[in-house]
């Protein structure tokens, strides 16, 4: 009997997909040392999902837990931005990659950490890109950590597509936006999620709406929330609604996101903490 063969076997989740899942996960590294992994997705671009991995990461730091991001949105990465990494500096032990660490102490691996200029643009195709991803979970020294996030690139394409299938993922929380584009393709994020068998933890929903600092009046610039509407389409729940706040912005600006309170996903963190789904 074939490894692969034997694997599906065992394996609860029998669809179109599984057996080639099962291959590419095969194929990948085994590491004891990540207790949790968790992808941040989004269908579309711009909604927030580096804001909120590095904030998510940040709350699962401040509650004690070691912490890592891997920043799988390699043309695009702002993980080292938004937590006052600089790059140019990157060396290697006997573990592998040494991953710079935050104030808070949160292991960070992105490509933009092997430039010194934060603006270099990376003209890759879809396999150097995949690629790229494996290395950072093969190749760097997480060093015991008890959750790993893997902030995505916007949609569903080849590195998504590589993470979802590759990596030992616990699951993935989908960050959207109340814009009517931004649901359909949401729910493109789901579908690819459910298809490739990656269990959704569940959804945030960002930039909801808005307080005025004046008068308290709330207003809803992309249109009200869509919250329920979105988990009664797909099932899935919204573990958090953020308001726009101008401190999400001058925080990750400055470098300091990790800095900010955020109720909302200290929550979150505490749920995550507390579910069996990811022990
Ligand atoms: N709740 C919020 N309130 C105000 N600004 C926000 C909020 N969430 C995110 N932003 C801002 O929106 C911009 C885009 O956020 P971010 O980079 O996290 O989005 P993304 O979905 O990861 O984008 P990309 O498609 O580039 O991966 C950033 O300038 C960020 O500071």
């Amino acid at each position: 009997m074939t490894k692969k063969e034997s694997m599906c076997d065992s394996c609860p989740s029998k669809t179109e997909n599984c057996e080639e899942t099962c291959e590419q996960k095969s194929m990948i590294k085994v590491r004891d040392d990540v207790k949790s992994v968790i992808a941040v997705m989004s269908g579309k671009g711009g909604v927030g999902k580096s804001t909120v991995s590095a904030l998510l990461a940040s709350a699962m730091a401040k509650k004690g837990h070691k912490v890592g991001i891997l920043d799988a949105d390699i043309t695009g990465p702002s993980i080292p931005r938004l937590l006052g990494l600089k790059g140019g500096n990157i060396t290697t032990g006997k573990g592998g990659i040494i991953p710079p660490q935050t104030a808070m102490g949160i292991k960070v691996m992105s490509l933009n950490l092997f430039f010194e200029r934060e603006d270099e643009a990376v003209i890759w195709r879809g396999p150097m890109l995949a690629g790229a991803v494996k290395q950072f979970w093969e190749d760097v020294d997480w060093g015991g950590l008890d959750y790993l996030f893997v902030d995505l690139p916007p949609g569903t394409g080849d590195v998504p597509l590589t993470v979802l299938q590759t990596l030992p993922l616990d699951g993935v929380v989908v960050v959207f936006s109340p814009q009517d584009l931004a649901i359909m393709i949401v729910k493109k994020a789901v579908r690819m999620a459910h298809t490739l068998n990656v269990p959704i933890i569940g959804m945030v929903e960002n930039m909801a709406y808005l307080e005025c600092p004046e008068c308290g009046k709330v207003i809803y610039p992309y249109g009200k929330p869509k919250g329920e509407q979105v988990s009664a389409e797909t099932g899935i729940p919204v573990l958090a609604t953020l308001a726009i706040q101008s401190s999400y912005t001058s925080f990750g600006d400055q470098g300091k996101l990790e800095m900010l309170e955020t109720p909302e996903l200290e929550q979150l963190a505490g749920r995550l903490e507390n579910s069996d789904a990811l022990h």
